[in-house]
């Protein structure tokens, strides 16, 4: 659906992006895992077309494809109540009152029922994010590309935002890319998972979750599986059980 080819990118005298290559296949989860400072960002906003690379190329089946995307600093449109900065991004395609209808949706799919009138001021930053997600969410795009969409989330309302996110994607069969350093986002949330090292991205380390959990724990069975069995559990992932 996606494919990346031998990216470049370079920023004054770091090398961020080098030779790096990626394939996304059509209606999976796809984890890029890498640690802080890496390049994953970087990534993302070459994908979604607000970073130039310096070589390389982007190859999609079709010429025009759906992109949201959710980054780490949320963009909320301060102005703008909840239920409008969700309904703000699909207002010209569905006319505003099923724009505001299904932002009211939304919000209250992530618990902001009761803050649907309010501003981005007025919110906590886990619930700003909680808009962020809603607004990517309601679009229903082919591509969603989320940037640690999870980040400062409290854990019981990860997991079930991991979950909604994860219904959502199977249900209409999105290409997703989310990155994280969280190994328990990337186990809970993802199909394949993409190992990536760096500066310079270089050479991603492709692996199914159950290898990536080989990978991370360094065993077969015990605690830490056990572990992620649970939140496997908790979070709906019965089906690789
Ligand atoms: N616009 C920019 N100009 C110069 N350097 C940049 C720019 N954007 C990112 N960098 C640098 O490129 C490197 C990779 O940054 P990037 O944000 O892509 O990493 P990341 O893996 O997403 O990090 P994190 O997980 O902490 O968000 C970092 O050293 C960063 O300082």
């Amino acid at each position: 659906m996606l494919s990346v080819e031998r990216l470049h990118k370079r920023y004054a005298g770091l090398k961020v992006m080098e030779d790096f290559s990626l394939e996304l296949e059509q209606g999976r989860v796809h984890c890029l895992f890498g640690p802080s400072g890496c390049g994953k960002t970087t990534f993302l906003r070459i994908l979604a077309g607000l970073t130039a690379p310096d070589a390389g190329s982007i190859r999609m089946p079709q010429d025009e494809l759906s992109v949201a995307a959710v980054f780490q600093e949320d963009r909320l449109l301060p102005w703008l109540t909840v239920r409008d900065n969700i309904a703000y991004s699909v207002e010209s395609r569905m006319g505003r009152s099923a724009a505001l209808a299904e932002a009211e949706l939304w919000g209250e799919r992530v618990g902001l029922g009761d803050f649907l009138g309010a501003l981005p001021s007025q919110l906590s930053g886990g619930m700003q994010r909680r808009v962020a997600i809603a607004r990517a969410l309601v679009c229903q795009a082919e591509l969603l590309f989320l940037d640690e969409p999870f980040k400062g989330l409290d854990y019981a309302l990860k997991q079930e935002l991991m979950g909604l996110v994860r219904e959502e994607c199977r249900r209409k069969g999105q290409t997703v890319l989310f990155v994280t350093h969280d190994p328990e986002e990337a186990y809970c949330l993802a199909d394949r998972v993409y190992m990536v090292e760096g500066p310079p991205l270089s050479v991603a380390k492709e692996l199914d979750v159950d290898a990536f959990l080989r990978e991370i724990t360094g065993e077969e069975e015990g605690a830490a599986l056990q572990r992620f069995r649970a939140l496997l559990t908790q979070s709906g992932r019965m089906d690789t059980n």
